[in-house]
């Protein structure tokens, strides 16, 4: 049998409030039975203003008073102690970094009886030297927050179905429960045509100075969504043109961009496989094929030093002068996940050119 602290004797107390059989109208009280060493559990009971002791080890306790057998009692709510036990702490797992992460699957949908599990098996964590606690709650029970904010839990993050929130035990040691996601990922489609059109947009939503401006095709990618696939799906969404990956060309960047995030923006050379233009209406006001002399003499595109600079770095592409990043799946044996590594081969395996990504063509 486990060791029992202070703590998870109040947990026996709270159990034994909640419980009236056989127990009923008993109150329960931490005691300990120092000559039990660990394997030993000591619970007073205050019935009917009678004390009696029961003690969980190889002896029993001073049963007379209370008029039954305490040996079989004592089996029977030794059972019923250790499976209420369980019961009045929360469903979790170990994390490998030394903390728990709560099952919220298996979470009392009762407020009150969620306070009192919530207390004990913080009580327990903290007990077993645990860390960092995760406590996932659904929208079904957001009546739950308040409860865990009071018991000093803190926001992690928020999805449409969930808040996490997060709670530290080390009071000597800082947090180190890594913070939320601090990026969002955008991709930008540079798409040319043989005849060195480039596929460009108009916003419908946008800041007055970028009224009218034509500019490449932009979004987000979505979660679990690659970056090659997510700058075909934005292109392909906002201009009906289809279109193959062919390098990412370069990336910027930037801080505080919404809500406090950094943004990585990510711009992509594609190949395009059709001309026909149709636009999503929802976002976009207008698209077309614009000549790249035409696009870049744009005074927002001539005056921006980011895009200023990556149209040259495009033109320079074009000219065999600088080469992008391709996607090479991979699975690393580090965590075993199917991946992306984003490189450039210049010359190829055995100094074989065709190997090489930088030579593919852009239309
Ligand atoms: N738009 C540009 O000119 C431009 C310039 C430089 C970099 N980027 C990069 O492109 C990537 C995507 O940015 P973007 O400008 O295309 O995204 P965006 O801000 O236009 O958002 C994409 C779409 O999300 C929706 N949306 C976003 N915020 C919304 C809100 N508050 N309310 C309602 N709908 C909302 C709209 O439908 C919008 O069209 C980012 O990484 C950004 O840094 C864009």
């Amino acid at each position: 049998m486990d060791s029992v602290s202070i703590s998870e004797v109040t947990v026996f107390r709270g159990l034994m409030h909640g419980i009236r059989q056989p127990f009923s109208g008993a109150t329960i009280s931490p005691k300990f039975c120092s000559s039990k060493g660990e394997g030993s559990r000591a619970i007073t009971s205050n019935a009917s203003n009678t004390k009696s002791q029961f003690v969980y080890g190889e002896s029993l306790a001073t049963t007379a008073d209370l008029g039954y057998k305490m040996n079989a009692v004592n089996l029977k709510n030794r059972t019923l102690i250790s499976s209420v036990k369980e019961k009045l702490l929360l469903d979790a797992y170990d994390d490998e970094y030394g903390g728990v992460v709560v099952d919220h699957e298996k979470l009392p949908s009762n407020p009150n009886a969620f306070t009192s599990m919530l207390r004990n098996s913080l009580s327990d964590w903290r007990r077993k030297g645990k860390k960092g606690i995760w406590l996932k709650l659904p929208v079904e029970q957001s009546e739950l927050v308040p409860v865990a904010v009071k018991e000093g839990f803190e926001y992690h993050h928020a999805e449409k179905g969930y808040v996490m929130l997060t709670y530290w035990i080390p009071e000597e040691e800082p947090c180190m429960l890594p913070g939320n996601a601090s990026h969002q990922v955008g991709v930008g489609g540079f798409v040319l045509n043989r005849h060195k059109e480039v596929l460009v947009v108009q916003e419908k939503y946008c800041t007055s100075s970028n009224a009218g401006l034509w500019k490449l095709p932009t979004g987000f990618i979505n979660e679990s969504e690659e970056i090659f696939s997510g700058a075909v799906r934005e292109v392909k969404e906002e201009t009906g043109v289809d279109s193959e990956f062919l390098e990412v060309i370069a990336f910027r960047h930037a801080h505080n961009v919404a809500f406090e995030k950094s943004d990585l923006f990510f711009i992509c050379m594609l190949k395009p496989l059709s001309d026909k233009i149709i636009i999503d209406n929802l976002e976009i006001k207008a698209a077309k094929w614009m000549p790249l002399v035409e696009f870049v003499e744009q005074p927002m595109i001539k005056g921006d030093k980011m895009f200023k600079r990556v149209i040259e770095i495009c033109e320079a592409r074009l000219r065999h002068r600088y080469c992008g990043l391709s996607p090479h799946r991979l699975v690393s044996t580090f965590d075993g996940r199917p991946s992306s590594l984003y490189y450039n081969v210049v010359d190829g395996d055995d100094n074989d050119a065709s190997q090489s990504n930088c030579t593919a063509d852009f239309y």
